[in-house]
């Protein structure tokens, strides 16, 4: 469930119960009762989805460094490698599973039950789901929110995405914080040997692949999708379409084009190989560098696209874009011991001194100590020092390693569009 569903139902103090949602149901939703998600013979026995959780185990998580991780499946089956990190929001885990930044990558819930609140219409990120699988403690067996169409398993098995249950998720956390992210196995496949999958976990890495060229759109498009007023949380009248933005899909989440849409923005959305003399020759207002997957470094073409681009209109890094443009200002990258993932890292605004709790999500940093004079840190991770935001005010470049967007998360940040949009103001007015 995302923060804004949460938002609305205590600003209207609305029954989440008794609101009809969605108008028109399709054929393929399915209402689950508050009580219990399992269909009740006459005898009171309960069929069907009796299987859980009573289930045996079936699958196997296998972790490069040799430990064998035996839990009952759900979602798809199949084999699938990928990076294991270890997530700590509490709340929106469709916004997670949408979210492109984790191709490639296994997440794993430290919220011990997930699965309560189903999945609806409204709360995917992006077109699809790309991260390589789902790891949690408990899926609820019962399915309850007003907002709810299907359930977690069913979604998850539609878009042929692995996920496993009843496996012990703190212990994989403490190791992953010990040992830093881990290649991992997945599979359901009972004809595969330990021995086999755990090959499979050594031969296969993350650093250096370009996932960029998985998770971008083919071809331009333009967001036209409004933000329904009542979940605008933030909106104070502002004009539509007053501002041209240009943004990168490098793995773009659906929430950074609304809230740019929604402080005034008229965006066309690129593939991450768009051309910037192309970008150029449509004479932003300014453009977007968004989040997405994988290593920062093992993307040069992106690098070279952000250098012709700078100086020449004010420009917004998001995560990887703001990994992106590090590079570009002269800087390197490098890959953190677990990363950040959550709802719930603090980070100081060193120009405010206001601490935001943020939303997270990456493995990689810029290292502050190869920037080159003149770029100021302008955000610092609480948690660990890491640089978490940067700016150059000469060349109108802002960037945050964090998402102002959430989905899922805190809306602490949300004022970061709206200082892109004065860097775009006041360029704009002194042309
Ligand atoms: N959310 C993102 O953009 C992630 C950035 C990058 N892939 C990382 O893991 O650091």
């Amino acid at each position: 469930m995302g923060i804004y569903a949460m938002d609305f139902a205590l600003k209207f103090n609305q029954s989440i119960f008794s609101t009809p949602y969605p108008p028109k149901p399709s054929p393929k939703c399915r209402f689950l009762t508050a009580r219990c998600s399992l269909p009740l013979s006459s005898d009171g026995a309960a069929t069907g989805l009796a299987e859980r959780p009573w289930k045996v185990a079936d699958a196997r998580l296998l972790l490069e460094d040799g430990s064998i991780w035996r839990a009952k499946s759900f979602g798809a089956s199949g084999t699938r490698v990928g990076e294991v990190v270890f997530n700590t929001s509490l709340t929106g885990y469709q916004e997670i599973l949408t979210d492109p930044s984790y191709a490639g990558q296994f997440v794993l819930m430290t919220n011990p039950h997930i699965g309560n609140t189903g999945v609806n219409f409204d709360d995917d990120e992006s077109r699809q789901c790309f991260l390589a699988g789902l790891v949690i403690r408990s899926l609820s067996i019962t399915t309850s929110n007003w907002r709810c169409v299907e359930t977690l398993g069913d979604y998850l098995a539609e878009r042929n995405v692995m996920g496993i249950y009843d496996v012990d998720t703190r212990a994989i956390t403490c190791r992953l914080r010990q040992d830093g992210s881990l290649i991992g196995v997945l599979s359901t496949e009972q004809s595969r040997s330990d021995d086999e999958l755990l090959e499979m976990s050594r031969s296969w890495d993350i650093v250096g692949i370009d996932l960029i060229s998985g998770v971008t759109c083919n071809a331009p498009y333009e967001w036209v999708d409004e933000t329904k007023s009542e979940w605008d949380f933030n909106s104070d009248g502002r004009d539509r379409d007053t501002y041209r933005v240009i943004a990168y899909d490098f793995g773009i989440k659906h929430n950074i084009l609304r809230r740019l849409a929604s402080y005034g923005c008229k965006i066309t959305v690129v593939p991450s190989t768009w051309p910037a003399a192309e970008t150029l020759k449509l004479k932003p207002d300014g453009v977007l560098f968004s989040n997405g997957p994988g290593d920062p470094s093992a993307v040069p073409y992106a690098v070279e696209t952000v250098k012709e681009i700078l100086g020449k209109v004010p420009v917004f890094g998001i995560c990887m874009g703001h990994q992106l443009l590090g590079q570009a200002l002269g800087g390197k990258t490098f890959k953190m011991k677990f990363g950040h993932h959550g709802g719930n890292h603090p980070v100081r605004n060193l120009r405010n001194r206001r601490v935001e709790i943020s939303a997270q999500n990456h493995n990689y940093a810029v290292d502050p100590a190869s920037l080159p004079e003149g770029v100021e840190v302008t955000h610092v991770n609480l948690n660990d020092g890491s640089c978490a935001g940067l700016a150059y005010p000469a060349l109108s470049i802002m960037s945050l390693q964090y998402h102002p967007e959430a989905s899922p998360g805190p809306h602490d940040s949300d004022c970061a569009f709206r200082e892109f949009i004065e860097l775009m103001e006041s360029t704009k007015q002194a042309a």
